[in-house]
């Protein structure tokens, strides 16, 4: 069953949310208990050069990620997910550029700009242990030639877990992501894809870091097994951890999520309170992607994704969308997910561009 949350640590009035002010002042982003944002993401983009095109992946982002906030990216294939969770950890290709901002504000140890940071501190202080990333692609991930026990076991005595506590610890973690401890002792390649799945999963959460991505950690599960993983997710952020979840799955995202940003060829259109983004779309694009779930029109956004290499200087929605008038081929203002406010000339509720 699907049930819709409210969220918990941003006020039902979008205006009035914490980071709102951040955002339009360029201070840094505060949770409702002036704590500040455990990560702050500013002016985030992303480049790839290729030998005749230059691919705009991630434009110009900004979100926050408070404590015990569990914040749902979603958007269809290609519009840049994936290369925000790998802009974060420093795991993009040579071929990308990266400029912008993203602070990370950990309460144990010294606050990092994720952009920038030095790749050795990025693999000493930052990947698995400040930040998790159950990776997109699992089975590709996992080392082949260790079982998922031997994985597990040297991932949680990496992160300060004795010889004796890792194998008891190991089989917890397992169990906590639904994986039969008989299954720990199979080589990645003797995983089925949902075992994978979880096995990734299970390492990223091993090490307890205090912000996950997790890059569609649903893929391959059966519906019990998706909302397990969906539940435990949420109830990490329920104790105070973080995650940012990356999924094409609004249901999920509904189940689960606190905040939810919508994606669209490369920007942020629209950052809202779940409950209130799925009562009340700003951004035509939300909506349309609304339609399409099956207990609603059921009809799919029509058309298809601008190019990456090719976007238009304004709305690059605008060709897909009823509400669009010539205003629409200049850029939207705000472009940023500003919270409570939709990147659209011609928003369906409150969110008007200031
Ligand atoms: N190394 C690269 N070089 C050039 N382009 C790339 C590279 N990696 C990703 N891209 C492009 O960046 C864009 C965003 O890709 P990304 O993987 O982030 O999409 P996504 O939103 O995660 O999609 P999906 O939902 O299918 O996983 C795509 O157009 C992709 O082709
Ligand atoms: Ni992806």
């Amino acid at each position: 069953m699907t049930t819709t949350r409210e969220p918990a640590a941003v006020p039902a009035d979008s205006t009035a949310t914490p980071d709102s002010t951040a955002m339009t002042s360029g201070t840094a982003g505060t949770g409702t208990d002036g704590r500040p944002a455990l990560l702050e993401v500013d002016g985030l983009t992303v480049r790839f050069q290729l030998r005749d095109a230059v691919v705009q992946a991630v434009t110009d982002l900004h979100l926050t990620v408070q404590p015990g906030e569990l914040l749902a990216v979603v958007g269809e294939s290609g519009c840049g997910k994936s290369v925000l969770a790998h802009a974060l950890l420093g795991l993009l290709p040579g071929n990308a550029t990266v400029t912008g901002h993203a602070r990370l504000r950990p309460a144990a140890g010294e606050p990092v700009d994720l952009v920038g940071a030095s790749e050795r501190h990025l693999a000493r202080a930052v990947r698995g242990r400040a930040v998790g990333l159950v990776p997109q692609s699992p089975a590709t991930a996992l080392t082949p030639v260790r079982t998922g026990r031997r994985l597990l076991e040297e991932t949680l005595r990496a992160h300060g877990r004795t010889r004796r506590e890792a194998p008891a610890a190991a089989e917890r973690v397992a169990a906590d992501v639904g994986l039969d401890p008989v299954d720990l002792d199979r080589y990645p390649h003797e995983l089925s894809g949902g075992m994978a799945q979880r096995l990734a999963t299970a390492l990223a959460l091993a090490p307890d870091p205090p912000l996950l991505l997790a890059d569609e950690p649903t893929t391959g599960l059966d519906r019990p097994l998706v909302d397990h993983t969906l539940d435990l997710l949420r109830r990490r952020c329920d104790a105070g951890g973080a995650v940012l979840l990356i999924t094409h799955d609004l249901a999920a995202a509904r189940r689960v999520a606190d905040t939810v940003a919508v994606m669209y060829a490369s920007r942020i259109v629209e950052r809202r309170p779940t409950g209130e983004l799925f009562a009340a779309p700003a951004h035509p694009y939300t909506a349309g992607l609304l339609d399409a779930l099956p207990e609603r029109a059921f009809r799919p956004v029509p058309g298809h994704p601008p190019m990456l290499t090719d976007l238009p200087d304004g709305c690059a929605f605008a060709p897909r969308c009823g509400r669009a008038t010539d205003i629409c081929r200049t850029p939207p203002v705000p472009s940023a997910g500003v919270p409570g406010r939709a990147a659209c000339h011609h928003p369906l509720t409150l969110g008007a561009p200031a």
